[in-house]
């Protein structure tokens, strides 16, 4: 108890509304008892087989529902579950307000009752992504990747004995020889080369018709982001790069959890002669600025009518060092009015 006191009280301490969520939130890592007892009354995001739980509203957007412990407590009653399965919620973030957010599988449970009782539809998480705006989209990816790991690690890969959670949902430990795991995610790089007048793009064959998106990759052990982002050019497209910035990053759900380093990156004009690996991509091609321009100013209908269309990731919220909006369009059409 005194522990719980101490971590309320060096977060409320705090000057800034930042540092103390992040205390509060750490706070509920660390400690059990903590972390128990912010459960009892919680923000909860609820999914079946790993799909969110999202309401729309008069205006026809979606959201996330908006549940409380005591909702998702009373919907188990109605569903004929007891309340254990609370037990199972994971530990996703806090609001401003310093209050929990949790969210909790229940895939064991009656989908259709669920839904009829909450008054929303679970919908596939590829779906969710692109119909949730602002915060929301990022916190259900984490949600959903964090609900999977605990999925898929029950047991420990060195004694083949059961692993067990701490409160939060933030590691599993294996009964037997103490061995801790963490959720774990594959850094990825995605790249916007250039070669001074065009960006590069390429679609791989299970790409939506059409579609075509900057080069990404995973990286390999050891690697640094420039000898994992020279690698996969030279790989997928047969170029050399001659110098990248980093740009932004952003987790990415799919396949799993992928944790994305967006770069741009040069090739000289001279040395732009592609080369594509069609074991990797379908197509690759140079794009001019107005090609650009007008796939990004056409809604995405109309854009699957009209390909060649780059591929747009849905807008998210995240925080950068100045606390800006980082939107992906802006950032590919930002990079090539500096090239022009
Ligand atoms: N242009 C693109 O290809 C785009 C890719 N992404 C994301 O970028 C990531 C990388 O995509 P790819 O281009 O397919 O990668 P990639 O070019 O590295 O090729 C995929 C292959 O890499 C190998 N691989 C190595 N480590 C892996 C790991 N941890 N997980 C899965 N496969 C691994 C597998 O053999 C797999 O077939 C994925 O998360 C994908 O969803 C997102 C937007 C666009
Ligand atoms: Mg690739």
């Amino acid at each position: 108890m005194l522990r719980v006191l101490q971590i309320v009280r060096l977060s409320s301490r705090c000057s800034s509304s930042f540092v103390s969520r992040m205390r509060f939130l750490n706070g509920l890592k660390q400690n059990d008892d903590v972390c128990s007892a912010a459960l009892q009354d919680a923000h909860m995001f609820l999914f079946h087989r790993l799909s969110p739980l999202l309401q729309r509203n008069h205006q026809g957007t979606f959201r996330t529902a908006e549940l409380r412990t005591s909702d998702v407590q009373s919907l188990l009653e109605n569903l004929g579950s007891d309340r254990t399965l609370l037990q199972e919620a994971v530990l996703i973030g806090c609001t401003e307000q310093n209050q929990a957010q949790f969210c909790l599988d229940i895939g064991g449970l009656d989908q259709t009752a669920a839904e009829e009782l909450c008054g929303g539809t679970f919908v596939d998480l590829r779906k969710s992504f692109f119909l949730l705006s602002g915060a929301e989209a990022p916190l259900v990816a984490k949600a959903q990747a964090l609900l999977r790991w605990h999925q898929t690690n029950g047991f420990c890969s060195a004694t083949g004995q059961p692993t067990h959670r701490n409160r939060a949902g933030s590691q599993r430990t294996c009964s037997s020889s103490g061995i801790i795991y963490y959720p774990k995610m594959s850094p990825v790089v995605i790249v916007l080369v250039s070669d001074g007048e065009r960006c590069l793009l390429g679609r791989q064959a299970t790409f939506p018709r059409g579609l075509y998106s900057a080069l990404a990759g995973f990286c390999d052990m050891g690697e640094t982001l420039e000898e994992t982002l020279s690698r996969e050019v030279a790989e997928e497209v047969g170029l050399e790069v001659q110098s990248f910035s980093f740009s932004s990053s952003q987790h990415w759900p799919f396949p799993q959890s992928s944790f994305m380093m967006a770069c741009h990156a040069s090739v000289s004009p001279a040395h732009a002669q592609l080369c594509v690996d069609h074991s990797e991509l379908e197509d690759a091609r140079w794009f001019s600025q107005q090609e650009v321009l007008s796939a990004l100013q056409t809604p995405p209908p109309q854009r699957r009518r009209s390909p060649p269309h780059p591929l747009a990731p849905p807008k998210t919220r995240r925080r950068s060092s100045t606390h800006h909006r980082v939107d992906p369009e802006h950032q590919i059409l930002n990079r090539l009015r500096r090239v022009h």
